[in-house]
């Protein structure tokens, strides 16, 4: 009874404390959640559904897939508990998962138990993907004893993208962000260390589009120089390059002999740091220091390739003069692609044509990254990224020619088994142009740079080629 006197009086009951409490707690989650899928556009809001639906479904989800575990060993709890003698259920574990979600589909995390680990979840991937109404499941272990299960709702690599270049100093030199792979996760190659990359294609598949990006993402920094030779253009104010121009120390159209003089200037500079890098820079590859304004990565655009190099039959002066015009760029370029690497010098060498003399093998070869968008034939296909590619029909690039695939490649990489095909976004034009005017100023010529770097001291002296090309080799 509560009297004038009575000392609970004005004191709240601590249980009704705790439920108020949990109230709040459980009206600020419901409002967090509402809001962010408010927020969310159309995709993600999907999303989140499909999150919901997985997490409430999974308890009866798992054990008819054979992922849950069953436990005959009592606890010691139960063995307590059963005064009665009865035998003790066994106990049926669930894995524990926890979902998360993007625009694509949900990202879910789950333990393993025992006997139910990555291979059962492997084996149960078609099964998840259909209960989950997923396009793809991908299941992978980032650390024992928990499996990452990646479901995508909608195909990444249908949907397309856009980039646009922030013009901001990158924040790594040399990686190459490239777009998502089949599950939406990002993919970037680390061209540290790389001498080559190969691009190829049907025209009209974005080559050019996913060069732009390279560009417009490292043009901003002062460490890295860019050259180009295009084979589709004559001058330099034509073709897709017109506004890089400027961003560029060199440029050259489909003049065989203009493009010698590039590729011939280029393996002298390349042959050139070879002889100084260690005494310029105290190590001998330019890596260990990693680029600088003094020392740019060099970047070398060879698009269309293929009019570099390729054979020119006939016994007339004029013919046999291109035809050695062509096998000695052929030669330059693998020089450079050989022996670049440590030295910071990068070809990217791309083509529309699919035989083996677009790029020919000895270079591809060497060039460890390899993308190739559409191709119309198996044969193209592995002019484009070898032979490797005939074991992995997933992945084949002649499997790309639906318009839906324009912006599609399939990448290998020599340190990774296997092709991953990738979505790659559009860079427009417009938004290329903007980053060239906005970087030209810092177009600067390498070896002018290396001369300036060295003094007339170093410069003067007598360098051994020879012994700098041993070296590189
Ligand atoms: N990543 C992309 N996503 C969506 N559309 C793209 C993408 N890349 C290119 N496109 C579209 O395809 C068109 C042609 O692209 P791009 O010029 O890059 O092709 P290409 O392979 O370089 O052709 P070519 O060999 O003739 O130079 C672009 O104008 C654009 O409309």
């Amino acid at each position: 009874m509560n009297g004038p006197n009575d000392p609970t009086e004005g004191v709240i009951p601590y249980g009704s404390l705790v439920v108020d409490m949990a109230l709040v707690v459980l009206v600020g989650w419901a409002v967090w959640w509402v809001v962010r899928y408010l927020r969310a556009d159309a995709m993600t809001r999907q999303s989140i559904r499909q999150a919901v639906r997985v997490r409430w479904g999974w308890k009866r989800l798992a054990p008819m897939l054979k992922l849950a575990a069953t436990d005959k060993t009592p606890t010691a709890l139960a063995a307590l508990a059963n005064t009665d003698g009865k035998p003790i259920k066994p106990r049926v574990l669930i894995p524990t998962l926890k979902v998360t979600y993007d625009a694509y589909g949900v990202i879910a995390r789950a333990s393993c138990l025992p006997g139910v680990g990555l291979e059962q979840f492997q084996k149960a991937a078609p099964h998840l993907a259909d209960a989950w109404k997923c396009t793809r499941v991908a299941i992978t272990q980032d650390k024992p004893g928990q499996v990452v299960i990646r479901g995508v709702r909608l195909d990444p690599l249908k949907l397309p993208t856009e980039h646009q270049p922030t013009g901001d100093v990158p924040d790594e030199t040399a990686r190459w962000d490239l777009g998502l792979d089949e599950y939406a996760q990002p993919v970037s190659v680390d061209l540290t260390q790389v001498p080559g990359v190969t691009v190829a294609g049907l025209p009209g598949f974005g080559k050019t589009s996913l060069i732009n990006r390279l560009l417009s993402d490292w043009a901003p920094s002062p460490c890295v120089q860019f050259a180009c030779a295009d084979g589709k253009v004559s001058a330099a104010h034509e073709g897709d390059y017109a506004d890089w121009v400027q961003r560029m120390f060199a440029f050259v159209g489909d003049d065989l002999e203009e493009a010698n003089k590039l590729f011939r200037d280029l393996v002298e500079l390349r042959r050139l740091r070879s002889a100084w890098a260690r005494k310029a820079l105290g190590v001998k590859s330019m890596w260990d220091v990693g680029p600088s304004e003094n020392w740019p990565l060099v970047v070398l655009v060879i698009d269309e390739a293929h009019t570099y190099f390729r054979d020119h039959k006939g016994s007339d002066p004029k013919t046999k003069k291109l035809a050695a015009l062509a096998a000695e760029n052929a030669r330059l370029v693998e020089d450079l692609v050989k022996k670049g690497r440590s030295v910071g010098m990068l070809v990217i060498l791309a083509t529309q044509k699919s035989t083996g003399d677009a790029i020919p093998t000895f270079i591809r070869d060497v060039c460890p990254v390899g993308l190739s968008f559409a191709q119309k034939t198996a044969e193209a296909a592995v002019a484009a990224l070898g032979e490797e590619i005939r074991e992995w029909p997933d992945a084949n690039p002649i499997n790309l020619q639906d318009p839906t695939y324009v912006g599609v490649a399939s990448m290998n990489h020599q340190s990774q088994p296997g092709f991953t095909r990738i979505r790659t976004p559009y860079v427009s034009d417009a938004d290329a142009a903007h980053i060239a005017d906005s970087t030209a100023h810092l177009t600067a010529d390498p070896s002018a740079l290396l001369e300036a770097f060295l003094g007339p001291r170093m410069w003067d002296r007598d360098v051994d080629l020879k012994k700098a090309d041993a070296d590189a080799a």
